[in-house]
């Protein structure tokens, strides 16, 4: 058999962990988890594990010589949207600089890059979007993420794909960041009131369906970009209702709000949303329904 060795970096984030318990479970991938941290936030999976900060170029550099990746999934990010506003050089460092250094070491191995980006790419004016549609980040995330994308373009890899998701939900070990769907269900099950934009509108992405789409577009090595998210369109207030109704939670506690009621909010595109039948077709893509997947994320917590 013809072995797949795959480096992912960030690997203790909540796509990071995800997709290195997809990938170690098959076969066919040999596994190298990496992150900042000294040992891995979790333990299902059979792989190696190296600590790697991926702004650190020479500890890039001896990682994969070490290793010697054939493919790189990128998943480390600065991911939280206020934190790139406030911290714009560690922001830019990360979701840019790094991206760079990495496809730098991609072509000199002959590895192929996986890049993972998002609909914060988009201006929000016209969502839902395809893969042809033209970027026009409003916020600095957006912009360092972008430039992130740009880097893989620009780097002369002979092979490398950009994945866009959208509103990542699900479970992982001590995340250093939460997401949307936790917060709900954690914030209604205290029976605290929560605040939630009407006004915005994504399709959000089961991270369990972005681990398995990615795993595809590793198997069928297909380059480009591909957007992948879940399928339904909605707004967030709505989003969290369907959260309160999947987990029996009490959504009288949810306020509607446009996202102006937030005084230092950061900017968000309003309305994204993916059209994914890109990926439907050329990769087997088939996410979870909504409420599939809030379920799923409901036995998961227990
Ligand atoms: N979450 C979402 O809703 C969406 C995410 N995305 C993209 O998906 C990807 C994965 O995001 P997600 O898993 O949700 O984010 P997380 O924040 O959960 O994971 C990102 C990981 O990157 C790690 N990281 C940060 N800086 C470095 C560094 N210098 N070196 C190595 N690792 C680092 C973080 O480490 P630590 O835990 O130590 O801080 C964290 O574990 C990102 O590219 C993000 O931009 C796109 C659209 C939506
Ligand atoms: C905390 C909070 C969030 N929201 C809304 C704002 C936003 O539309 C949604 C999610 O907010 P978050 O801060 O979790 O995430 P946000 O920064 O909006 O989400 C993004 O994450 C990054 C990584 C991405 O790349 C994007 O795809 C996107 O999904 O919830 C409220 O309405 N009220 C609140 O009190």
């Amino acid at each position: 058999m013809l072995y797949n060795r795959v480096l992912v970096t960030g690997a203790n984030g909540l796509l990071g962990q995800a997709l290195v318990q997809r990938l170690s479970r098959l076969p066919e991938y040999d596994v190298l988890a990496t992150a900042r941290d000294d040992g891995p936030r979790f333990d299902k999976g059979s792989f190696g594990y190296a600590p790697l900060d991926v702004t650190d170029a020479s500890a890039v550099h001896r990682t994969f010589q070490d290793f010697t990746p054939n493919v790189v999934v990128n998943c480390a990010a600065v991911s939280s949207v206020g934190e790139c506003r406030n911290h714009r050089e560690r922001c830019w460092n990360v979701n840019a600089a790094a991206v760079e250094t990495l496809a730098n070491e991609c072509r000199k191995i002959g590895a192929r890059l996986v890049q993972v980006s998002t609909d914060f790419v988009f201006d929000g004016e016209d969502g839902p979007y395809d893969e042809s549609a033209r970027p026009d980040p409003v916020n600095y995330y957006g912009r360092s993420k972008l430039a992130g994308e740009n880097a893989v373009r620009a780097s002369g890899l002979g092979s490398w794909a950009i994945v866009r998701t959208i509103l990542l939900y699900g479970t992982a070990n001590r995340l250093s960041r939460s997401n949307f769907v936790l917060w709900v269900v954690n914030s209604l099950s205290r029976g605290e009131t929560i605040h939630v934009v009407d006004d915005q509108y994504r399709t959000p992405t089961y991270v369990v369906d972005l681990a398995t789409g990615i795993e595809r577009l590793l198997h069928f090595e297909k380059d480009g970009v591909f957007h992948l998210s879940g399928r339904e369109l909605v707004s967030v207030y709505d989003l969290a209702c369907t959260v309160a109704d999947v987990c029996d939670l009490d959504d009288t506690l949810i306020r509607p709000v446009s996202s102006d009621y937030f005084d230092d909010a950061v900017d968000r595109p309003l309305r994204t949303g993916f059209i994914i039948l890109k990926g439907e077709t050329e990769l087997g893509y088939s996410p979870h329904s909504l409420r599939d997947g809030l379920a799923a994320v409901r036995d998961e917590m227990k």
